[in-house]
């Protein structure tokens, strides 16, 4: 609501005040009507339908207004929440946890939307019950206190069990996060699931309905809690008209209008009263998904948008990379399942084509991850073209790469590369990657991303290649490729990034075509060893340096 249009939520709360009030006017003409009869029918009656017409009105022109700074919000909250998750650094990320931030992105986002939605009707019924205490004021100001202690009273009483519900909804919230990561499983690991029943079966009966279980019993509580405080707010109402019945009406120094208008209102405060209650566990919610939204810790560190970002000052030129000592440790729940890489230091030249092995679970991927700016070093530093990367120029040192990942993205749009020479080198790298018969590029899109494996490489290939960035890297880029076309990659395609004067860093198993490249690195344990490759013999002479390469 605060970052809308001063003046439309200005308009919006007038018109709502203008609605309550002439509503409670409505309720006045209608107690001078009982009170002094017809009298002049005309005139009480253009002003009875004069006041009506205001009121629906104005509460429409209200309501509208609200609903569309509702609607404004969602969209700024929908477009923040992707920019910070894409402005947080990649480890935060990922301690976060994909489940957590899909159940952001769809859950709570979902509640704020819905807290939102509700918020105009609470705020005209608001006005309302405003403009009928108003009008009791004006009759009888002891009627007026009477009601007051009794709402206010209920109020207070209202609130504990809607606190524990709130309480309740918070650990619904949590279990929903636990129940995101099994929906996960479900789509993601659907072949296995399907394909093994007893891993199916213990799947779906112990951690599925255990999870799917707490969550029920966490919203009975909630539901509980609501029940309760909804059905005290409702008896009190009763106790109140009670009160009005059997009290108020034998007071003889009460008015008959006073009484008359006592009634009136009483009964005219129950809309606005139950609307209060009703929507109180939709603000919980949206309540509860604001906290979870701010849980997340999505602390945006890197710049949001490239025209922000600290340009580097060597990145026009072709610029040599540097790793001074730098580690990274992954940090598990004990000393044994967390992994360190590194202290380790690198240099490579602008131009040069770098191979770098390793067995499994050696860090190849994760050194990737910290030459590509992505992971941030725990000690030592980077420099790109003698200049040190840190947090502020990080996003442009990032846009020095084009990168396919082992398990890489295909976008189905060339997203931000749609001139035409582009769109012209795109159709041109199709062929080469033969893809040419299976996809065709319309309007900036590819006709289909429904492919093999290795073709979704290849088409993710082609994408790094529109980037045309002065440093490549492959994360085993040829490893779901067929043997013709390996080929291709190792002979043709990566002589050609070099010839046009790229650096390139290929991270690889493929022994057969170390000789092509001008250094070879071996990764074991975290460390990195130099190796000469001899094109003379078959394998290897061992490490020439250590950690320093
Ligand atoms: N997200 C993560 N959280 C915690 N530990 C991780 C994470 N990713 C990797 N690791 C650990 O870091 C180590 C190095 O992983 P990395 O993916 O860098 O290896 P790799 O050499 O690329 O392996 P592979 O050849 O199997 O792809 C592994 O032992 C792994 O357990």
């Amino acid at each position: 609501m605060l970052h809308a249009s001063k003046a439309t939520v200005a308009l919006s709360v007038l018109a709502g005040l203008i609605a309550g009030g002439s509503t409670a006017g409505v309720m006045t003409y209608i107690n001078r009507a009982l009170e002094n009869g017809p009298g002049n029918i005309a005139a009480l009656a253009s002003i009875f339908f004069g006041l009506c017409f205001i009121s629906i009105l104005s509460g429409a022109l209200s309501v509208t207004l609200l609903s569309r700074i509702t609607q404004d919000n969602l969209y700024e909250l929908r477009l923040w929440l992707c920019r910070r998750i894409l402005a947080t650094p990649f480890q935060q990320i990922q301690r976060c946890g994909l489940h957590r931030i899909t159940a952001a992105l769809t859950e709570d986002i979902g509640s704020v939307a819905t807290a939102q939605q509700v918020l105009p009707d609470l705020f005209i019924q608001g006005s309302k019950l405003i403009g009928a205490l108003v009008y009791l004021g004006v009759l009888s100001p002891k009627l007026l206190m009477l009601v007051l202690v009794f709402i206010l009273g209920g109020l207070f009483c209202w609130r504990l069990p809607t606190k524990w519900a709130w309480r309740s909804l918070e650990l619904v919230r949590e279990a929903q996060d636990v129940l995101f990561g099994h929906f996960r499983a479900v789509t993601e690991g659907y072949k296995e699931l399907k394909l093994d029943a007893r891993r199916r079966h213990a799947f779906l009966s112990h951690d599925l309905s255990n999870t799917a279980d707490i969550l029920r019993k966490r919203h009975n509580n909630a539901n509980l809690m609501l029940v309760i405080a909804e059905r005290w707010s409702h008896a009190l109402y009763f106790i109140l008209i009670g009160a009005g019945l059997f009290l108020v009406s034998r007071t003889e120094d009460m008015p008959r209008e006073a009484l008359t208008g006592f009634t009136l209102v009483v009964l005219f405060i129950g809309e606005p009263l139950s609307a209060v209650v009703q929507v109180a566990p939709i603000i919980g919610k949206g309540v509860v998904a604001l906290k979870n939204l701010e849980a997340l810790g999505l602390t945006a560190v890197d710049t949001e948008s490239d025209s922000a970002a600290k340009p580097l000052n060597g990145a026009a030129q072709p610029s040599s990379l540097e790793l001074l000592g730098i580690s990274y440790k992954y940090k598990g729940d004990d000393e044994d399942s967390s992994y360190r890489l590194g202290p380790l230091s690198l240099h490579i030249a602008p131009g040069e084509l770098v191979f770098i092995t390793g067995g499994n679970g050696s860090g190849k991927t994760t050194l990737a991850l910290l030459i590509l700016g992505l992971y941030v070093p725990d000690e030592g530093s980077l420099k790109f073209g003698g200049e040190l990367i840190t947090d502020e120029n990080r996003e442009a040192y990032r846009q020095n790469f084009s990168a396919v990942f082992a398990d890489s993205y295909v976008f189905d749009s060339l997203l931000g590369y749609t001139s035409d020479d582009v769109i012209a080198r795109a159709n041109e790298l199709l062929v080469l990657l033969q893809l040419d018969t299976k996809l065709q590029i319309a309007d900036g899109r590819f006709s289909t991303v429904d492919l093999s494996r290795g073709q979704r490489k290849r088409l993710a290939l082609l994408t790094a290649y529109l980037a045309d960035r002065p440093y490549y890297v492959f994360d085993e880029w040829a490893a779901e490729q067929d043997p013709e076309f390996r080929d291709v990659f190792y002979l043709e395609m990566l002589p050609e990034l070099k010839a046009r004067g790229k650096t390139v860093i290929v991270i690889t198993h493929d022994d057969r075509y170390f000789y092509l490249s001008d250094r070879l690195l071996r990764l074991t344990m975290g460390q990195l060893d130099g190796y000469r490759f001899d094109p003379d013999m078959t394998g290897q002479i061992p490490a020439i340096e250590s950690s320093h390469v």
